[in-house]
């Protein structure tokens, strides 16, 4: 029994139809609780935990034997066999030579659009005079090298060397290592497109290699690859895997998974936009999520006849039906309240509002990894050209991780910097909460600079 099955059995909702696409759920008269979301609204059956086991052996591999590790996964996975993993800076200079004129222009748009939104996250550096004498400074410093994930294995994503490449140069970081699947039909090279736009953001460092073994390529560093101390970027789910396995050994951004839609719409909305912004999602993975959440039946009746018809004219039928038939549905509540409630539980990666007042009901979101509003902002606007990142939170960590942005790859460190007066004038706190603790050490260390005996002190 499934857990749609189950849930059907212990209340409302019908059992879903495994062959039908985007299954209909209804969930009038139900409060969403994270328990009801679970059981109804499933995510991909390969999950990110499930896949950290698949993973760890790759993963364990390179840490102990470096670049051959790498080399045999991605002959074995990739079915590429190759000494290096470096592309030489010759074939990212020709991939850009190459590059078609209109796909230039556009990768230079977004880059424009992306900068100029990423470079209004810089923070200054606070400096908070605490008492006289006495100042905390908020130092915000770049991670020195990260590497950035760039996926490439059922299609190439350039616009995710846009994404990651942006922030981090806004950031101030030094040293940028990308990793992007190596293509069969390119000689072994990532591609070209993603070699281009590499090159035009300066990138130096590409390594053609993909999945598991190129997150711990860098994490752990080979004889090809110097190590990073931080890893981001999108992938499907045996990348999202490995980052969470080497967590701790570098700093990662959120888990970028497996895309994810919401839509949340009423009867205003025009069902042909919806079906397309579901399809568009649905075609980056079979394991990718679609959720739309509506009170209205109508809208709902046409949505599914407007998916059918647009399903029968895609081009990606096998990563689209699967994903709308195995983890999408339609669900149909009383009202916008309950939607609400819903899709917050959700916590999609993306979350279009499309209804009446969309900007209002917008501003009730509160978990989401980017939240499109209206009709004309569908999510292929904020995958290539909104200025917005779309390096997103999937499998629900969007309650609590955000998307990657300039301050994934900043740290804020505190300096602290006291006169003597200023240490003395709080010296007997310090005694109190030193005592409190039974740490006499802590409270000699400020004794043996500013005497209790003294005055004032
Ligand atoms: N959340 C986000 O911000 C975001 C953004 C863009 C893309 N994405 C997601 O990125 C993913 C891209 O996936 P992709 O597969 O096209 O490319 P990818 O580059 O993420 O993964 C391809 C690599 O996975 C490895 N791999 C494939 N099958 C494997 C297996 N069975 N075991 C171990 N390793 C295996 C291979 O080494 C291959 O090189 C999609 O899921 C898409 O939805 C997410
Ligand atoms: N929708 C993806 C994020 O989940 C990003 C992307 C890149 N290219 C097209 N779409
Ligand atoms: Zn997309």
């Amino acid at each position: 029994m499934t857990a749609l099955d189950a849930s059907a059995t212990a209340a409302a909702p019908a059992p879903r139809e495994q062959e039908q696409l985007l299954p209909r759920v209804d969930l009038r008269g139900r409060t969403h609780d994270e328990e009801l979301v679970a059981s109804v609204l499933p995510r991909a059956a390969l999950d990110v935990s499930a896949a950290v086991e698949l993973v760890r052996p790759i993963v364990e591999d390179v840490r102990a034997r470096g670049a051959a590790a790498v080399r045999e996964a991605t002959a074995r996975i990739d079915g590429i066999d190759a000494g290096t993993t470096r592309v030489p800076a010759e074939a990212l200079a020709a991939a850009l030579a190459d590059l078609d004129p209109a796909v230039r222009a556009a990768l230079e748009e977004s880059i424009r659009r992306a900068r100029l939104v990423h470079e209004a996250q810089r923070r200054p550096d606070e400096v908070v005079e605490v008492a006289p004498g006495g100042t905390v400074t908020e130092r915000w410093v770049p991670v020195r090298r990260v590497g950035l994930y760039v996926p490439g294995g059922l299609c190439p994503l350039p616009s995710s060397v846009v994404m990651n490449v942006v922030p981090a140069q806004v950031a101030g970081v030094r040293s940028l290592a990308v990793v992007s699947p190596p293509q069969r039909e390119h000689g072994g090279l990532p591609h070209p497109v993603v070699l281009a736009a590499c090159a035009l953001l300066g990138v130096e460092e590409v390594h053609a290699v993909g999945g598991a073994q190129a997150v711990a390529m860098l994490a752990y560093g080979t004889e090809q690859c110097r190590k990073v101390d931080m890893v981001t970027g999108p992938g499907n789910v045996y990348v999202a895997a490995a980052k969470r396995l080497v967590r701790g050994a570098v700093g990662i951004d959120s888990e970028a998974g497996p895309t994810e839609i919401g839509i949340l719409a009423d009867e205003t909305a025009d069902p042909v936009f919806v079906a397309a912004d579901l399809l568009s999602q649905a075609e980056h993975d079979p394991n990718a999520s679609c959720l739309l959440v509506s009170p209205s039946e109508e809208l709902l009746d046409a949505v599914a006849a407007e998916v059918e018809r647009q399903f029968a004219l895609t081009k990606h039928v096998d990563r689209v039906g699967p994903a709308l038939r195995s983890q999408s549905a339609a669900v149909l509540v009383d009202d916008i309240d309950a939607g609400l409630a819903l899709v917050d539980e959700w916590a999609a990666e993306h979350l279009e509002v499309i209804t009446r007042d969309a900007a209002a009901v917008a501003a009730r979101v509160t978990n989401a990894g980017a939240v499109f509003v209206g009709p004309w902002s569908p999510v292929s606007l904020g995958d290539y050209l909104a200025g917005s990142n779309h390096v997103l939170p999937t499998g629900g960590t969007a309650k609590f991780n955000p998307g990657l942005s300039v301050q994934t790859f900043l740290r804020g460190i505190h300096v602290v910097d006291y006169s003597r007066d200023a240490l003395a004038a709080v010296a007997h706190h310090i005694d109190a909460l030193g005592g409190a603790e039974d740490l006499v050490a802590h409270v000699a260390a400020v004794r043996v600079r500013v005497p209790a005996e003294e005055a004032g002190a």
